[in-house]
């Protein structure tokens, strides 16, 4: 089965700067894809590609089995921009009503649930609108004609939590449609529920790639430890475990601690069963510390090593060997 999305060896640049490296992308039909990547990355840039708004510098990219700027393929895919240029003029309903046009829709009845579903009020302006407001209108404009692809570049942003679900639960049917989505974020917890795969993007080069379990698994995590008052704070102890990192203080008091870990943390749990704790949390990562962080443990020359390496994507795929 052709994938839907294909990059291969992309580069992109900017004058001299790279903004992608050599990137190679694969998105199969019927999943859901998280590009994860922190600010200026490259997710933007990449995005850009797919919809043939930009040409790579060298490399291919392949969208729906043809090249994204033949025509008719960028009306197969639901878009949602980073930055959504809408006209002020006109209301939401009319904003809608246009898009539909493009498209050739003429049921509207999932458009309509859609509205309902994301609370926007078709009579009102788009003037004005925050960026919350406007971020829904795309959401509904890209869902509403059910095409085989959406492409949604930080749907999130600006979502406060209850319209994150909305939109969670959209796409999760839209993937039960057999509708296949790639959506960028820089939050791994925003796209962890519903991406099937995730990418994970750092400085133009793809850090990692594969199924969302694996790399949760292998992504190191954050604990903080709270002592109870009296007990023995062992700070070399738990730096000195297999797995620690960045161990340090983290309360007035110095009962609480905080530490970054890699793989799983049945050692730290053996060493802390008999010391007296009064609460063990894991906060989410940041992307950085998440996968960059174990990038980093495997490969001893670090980042640096990945820079002096131009021949392919930093690490492609997850499960071979640690
Ligand atoms: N047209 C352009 N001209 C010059 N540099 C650019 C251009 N577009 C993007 N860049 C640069 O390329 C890099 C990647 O940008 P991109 O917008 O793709 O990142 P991103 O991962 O989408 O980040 P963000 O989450 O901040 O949008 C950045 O350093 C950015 O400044």
């Amino acid at each position: 089965m052709t994938p839907l999305i294909e990059c291969t060896d992309v580069t992109k640049k900017f004058g001299d700067f790279t903004a992608l490296s050599r990137l190679n992308l694969t998105v199969p039909q019927g999943v859901v894809y998280g590009y994860l990547g922190p600010n200026g990355a490259g997710k933007s840039t990449t995005i850009r590609m797919l919809m043939g708004l930009s040409r790579p510098t060298s490399g291919r990219v392949r969208v729906l089995g043809q090249d994204p700027t033949d025509p008719g393929v960028r009306g197969r895919i639901g878009y949602l921009p980073g930055e959504l240029r809408l006209d002020d003029r006109l209301t939401i309903g009319q904003t809608l009503a246009s898009w539909g046009r493009l498209r050739g829709l003429t049921d509207t009845a999932h458009r309509d649930d859609l509205v309902q579903r994301f609370g926007v009020d078709p009579s009102r302006k788009v003037r004005g609108l925050s960026t919350g407001n406007r971020r829904k209108v795309g959401l509904v404009g890209a869902f509403m004609a059910r095409p085989e692809l959406l492409i949604l570049d930080e749907p999130t942003n600006g979502l406060d939590p209850l319209m994150q679900q909305v939109f969670l639960t959209a796409v999760e049917e839209a993937r039960d449609n057999g509708q296949s989505v790639l959506l960028s974020s820089h939050i791994l917890s925003e796209v962890e529920r519903v991406a099937d795969q995730v990418a994970v993007l750092q400085g133009g080069r793809l850090a990692a790639s594969g199924p969302t379990k694996e790399l949760r698994r292998r992504a190191a995590q954050r604990f903080h430890i709270a002592f109870a008052e009296g007990e023995e704070v062992p700070l070399t102890g738990l730096a000195a475990l297999d797995g620690a990192s960045a161990v340090e203080r983290r309360s007035p008091d110095g009962q609480e601690v905080s530490l970054a870990w890699a793989g799983s943390p049945d050692a730290l749990l053996a060493f802390l069963a008999g010391r007296r704790i009064t609460t063990l949390t894991a906060p989410e990562p940041d992307l950085e510390e998440a996968f960059l962080e174990y990038y980093q443990n495997d490969a001893p020359a670090g980042r640096g090593a990945a820079a002096e390496e131009p021949a392919g994507p930093v690490r492609q795929g997850v499960s071979g060997g640690s």
